[in-house]
């Protein structure tokens, strides 16, 4: 089971690497792992389990995250509104890649946050408002899907891990929390 012990921090070397693709269909290894990502990021949403663990919480995961530089991600992110169960978005992609995106470009209105970042750091993290994605899944079949907003940022912060890209990267040092005209702001 993934606890925080697994979870390396800013400055270790794998979080800088570029992460390589996997074989697909993935192996029996790269299942398994990719259902501990997922399993890892319900616990540390359920209150009980979190604090049990003591798990910072999160809504992605990215392998490089664990000190494996494959270009593996899980997302569990819940649905905000019950009638529309699609609107959350819970997997695990393998070898994910985003194939196009919209020149609209939104952020979450309280920054990010990482857990292989032990601090807070201020700031937009400006993004793409909607992403498509294409990736594999646990049985090898490909997938071509269309995200936009809250789950388009998670999704496009996981596979910034596998490219070596921290969140912060992207944050205006000078005017952190300076916006663009025309950047949708995601509360
Ligand atoms: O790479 C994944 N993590 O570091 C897990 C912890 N961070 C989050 O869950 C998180 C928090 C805020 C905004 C985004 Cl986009 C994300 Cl992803
Ligand atoms: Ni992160």
């Amino acid at each position: 089971m993934i606890t925080m012990d697994d979870i390396i921090r800013e400055g270790h070397p794998t979080l800088r690497a570029v992460a390589k693709e996997v074989p697909i269909p993935p192996t029996a290894e790269d299942v398994e792992l990719g259902k501990e990502m997922l399993q890892f990021l319900k616990n540390s949403q359920d209150p009980e389990k979190a604090e049990e663990l003591q798990l910072r919480g999160g809504v992605g995961l990215a392998a490089p995250q664990l000190d494996v530089s494959k270009r593996i991600i899980a997302v569990h992110v819940p649905s905000v509104d019950p009638e529309k169960p699609e609107s959350g978005i819970s997997t695990v992609m393998y070898n994910p890649k985003v194939l196009s995106h919209s020149v609209q470009e939104a952020c979450l209105g309280e920054g990010e946050g990482c857990l292989s970042v032990d601090r807070e750091v201020p700031g937009y993290v400006v993004r793409a408002a909607r992403i498509t994605v294409s990736y594999f899944d646990a049985e090898g079949e490909k997938h071509k899907i269309r995200l936009k907003n809250y789950n388009a940022i998670v999704v496009q912060h996981e596979i910034d891990h596998i490219n070596g890209i921290m969140f912060y990267d992207h944050i205006d040092e000078k005017n952190p929390l300076q916006l663009k005209d025309g950047v949708l702001v995601i509360e």
